[in-house]
């Protein structure tokens, strides 16, 4: 083990938590924390339960992540997207430990299609949004020198997303559709998990932080360009486009979404001295990794060659 302390990671059963506790492993003590560990819905539980820990840094993953579910239930949300984050803050502060805090491009409004920037005003136009929103002011009131780093449409090897979903349907349908008005930056887990190792320990990592990938796109751009990769790679999809609709075409949608939420991320490319690669080389890396062989193995089994 390198030195530094304990990283506890609540959310470790999630797609970026899961990766976050993969990367750390293998230099620092970790202890990660999946749902049965903790509810996060019941901040006064989570004082307690994070209290009896020893650790020197906490990095909060977990919360509320589907936003239709954050409209129904604004209780839930308002409880594991602000006040478990503010009581974390309390709980870090007291032990004199560090909190990283994980918030998202749905703080904006989306109404205009310029980057993001940490300085831009934050106007968020779902309970979602609002509730990420008030958690950043909980724990940056506790602590300025905490970190909340805002991150944007993730996919990765721990759990599905967009990318899973899209291909799944072009496996089985011969028209696939997502939305066009609607822009922001996928990003990959495991890079992340590569850019946040080094902020553990890092105090100048301080503050709002904007984390993507390189490059901003629709999400019907997003799913054309999984379907070429993975045709590329050989996977039989039965369609080779992605038609685009609107927002307004998902009346199950319960949740407004912000248009326009790419991130600008000076600030961590001179703090880091790293330039992000390309959402798309990230997503060629994790459909031929993780995706591509999968789905292909489970075709020729279910196919019995
Ligand atoms: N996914 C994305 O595209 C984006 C995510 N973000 C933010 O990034 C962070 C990580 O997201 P991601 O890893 O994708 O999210 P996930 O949904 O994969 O992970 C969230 C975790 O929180 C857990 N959780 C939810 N409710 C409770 C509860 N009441 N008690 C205990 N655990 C609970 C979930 O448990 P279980 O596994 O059992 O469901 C899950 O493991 C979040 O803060 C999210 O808001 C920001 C922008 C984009
Ligand atoms: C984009 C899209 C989604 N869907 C479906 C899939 C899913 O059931 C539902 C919502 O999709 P998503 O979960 O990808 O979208 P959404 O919930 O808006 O995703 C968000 O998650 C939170 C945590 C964030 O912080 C955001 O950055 C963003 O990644 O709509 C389609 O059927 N077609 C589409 O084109």
């Amino acid at each position: 083990m390198a030195d530094g302390g304990r990283v506890l990671i609540i959310g470790a059963g999630g797609r970026m938590g899961a990766a976050l506790a993969r990367q750390f492993g293998h230099t620092r003590s970790v202890l990660g924390w999946k749902r049965a560990d903790l509810d996060i819905s019941k901040p006064a539980l989570v004082r307690e339960a994070v209290r009896r820990q020893d650790f020197t840094t906490v990095i909060y993953t977990a919360g509320t992540t589907n936003v239709d579910r954050c409209e129904e239930y604004p209780e839930e949300s308002h409880a594991t997207n602000t006040e478990t984050p503010r009581v974390l803050a309390e709980v870090c502060r007291e032990k004199g430990a560090r909190l990283i805090h994980v918030s998202t491009d749905y703080v904006f409004d989306g109404n205009s299609p310029a980057l993001r920037k940490e300085t831009d005003l934050a106007e968020p136009i779902c309970k979602y949004g609002l509730h990420k929103l008030e958690g950043e002011h909980a724990v940056l009131d506790v602590s300025p020198g905490f970190l909340v780093l805002r991150v944007s449409w993730l996919f990765g090897p721990d759990r599905k997303s967009f990318v899973d979903m899209i291909l799944e349907r072009a496996l089985e349908h011969d028209r696939v559709e997502a939305i066009a008005d609607k822009v922001s930056s996928p990003t990959y887990s495991i890079d992340l998990a590569q850019w946040i190792e080094p902020m553990v320990d890092d105090q100048r990592y301080h503050g709002l932080l904007h984390l993507s990938n390189a490059g901003a796109t629709s999400w019907r751009e997003y799913g054309q360009k999984c379907l070429d990769i993975a045709s590329e790679l050989g996977l039989p999809l039965k369609t080779h486009t992605v038609h685009g609709v609107s927002r307004k075409d998902f009346p199950t949608f319960k949740a407004q979404r912000p248009e326009y939420t790419a991130f600008d991320t000076t600030k961590f490319r001179q703090l880091s001295g790293t330039e992000p690669r390309s959402w798309e080389d990230a997503l060629q890396e994790y459909l031929r990794e993780h995706v591509v062989g999968e789905l292909s193995s489970k075709l020729a089994a279910a196919a019995g060659t």
